[in-house]
């Protein structure tokens, strides 16, 4: 049965690291497999995160435009995929409105609950990954291995906000997240991830 995994963790957690990895274990399974990414995924999609990421805009208006391309990319990438019976992972989905606009940047969460509500009421990952380090951590590796872009450029206090509330959301969605201690090397994070993903067969979609 086909599954929607998604990745998530504050910028720097080491997420894109680890999709081809993940994704290359269940090609070997033999399972067809779509990686994408939010904000983007399709053409629209990838024009609004260039506006997101690198304009000013008033908060309800960046939660909003994240739910756009989200509502593009469910319709054109995701929906289809898992509909035709394939595996879909994702760098960053709902998970990540609810961490950075409602945690780093305060939106209420009850306009996050209506939008998601409005754009997904039926579908949620089956499984999510939350990379999670501490913001030290984070920062010194973007800060070795790129130019930083408008969210990676906030305050030690916005990403300690976003990182709270992604723990509290695995706390309230047990059955879906899993915690991973990022913090170790790459060849240990990646011995989980496959423990991880040899467990998931046999379990239902998440489709509601
Ligand atoms: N476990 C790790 N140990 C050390 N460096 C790492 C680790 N995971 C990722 N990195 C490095 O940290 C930087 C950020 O990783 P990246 O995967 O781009 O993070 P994210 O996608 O979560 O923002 C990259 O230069 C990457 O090579
Ligand atoms: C999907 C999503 C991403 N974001 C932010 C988190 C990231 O800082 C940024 C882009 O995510 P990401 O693709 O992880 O950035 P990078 O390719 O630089 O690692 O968008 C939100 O604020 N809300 C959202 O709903």
């Amino acid at each position: 049965m086909a599954k929607f995994i998604t990745f998530e963790g504050i910028d720097g957690a080491g997420k894109s690291t680890h999709i081809g990895f993940v994704a290359d274990l269940l090609r070997a399974q033999g399972l067809q497999v779509v990686t994408t990414r939010e904000p983007g995924g399709t053409a629209l999609g990838e024009a609004l995160r260039e506006v997101l990421l690198h304009q000013k805009m008033h908060l309800e208006t960046e939660a909003m435009l994240m739910f756009a391309a989200r509502r593009e990319h469910l319709a054109q990438v995701i929906e289809p995929a898992l509909a035709r019976g394939d595996w879909v992972i994702s760098d960053r989905f709902t998970d990540a409105s609810f961490a950075y606009q409602g945690g780093g940047r305060q939106l209420p969460l009850a306009k996050l609950e209506a939008l998601e509500q409005w754009v997904h009421p039926h579908l949620q990952p089956d499984l999510t990954l939350l990379f999670d380090v501490p913001l030290e951590v984070a920062r010194a590796r973007l800060d070795a291995s790129r130019t930083l872009d408008k969210f990676e450029q906030e305050k030690a206090a916005f990403f300690a906000a976003t990182r709270a509330e992604y723990l509290r959301r695995a706390t309230q969605y047990p059955e879906r997240f899993r915690v991973i201690d990022a913090t170790r090397t790459i060849a240990e994070v990646r011995q989980e991830l496959t423990q991880i993903i040899s467990s998931l067969s046999g379990k239902q979609s998440g489709k509601q």
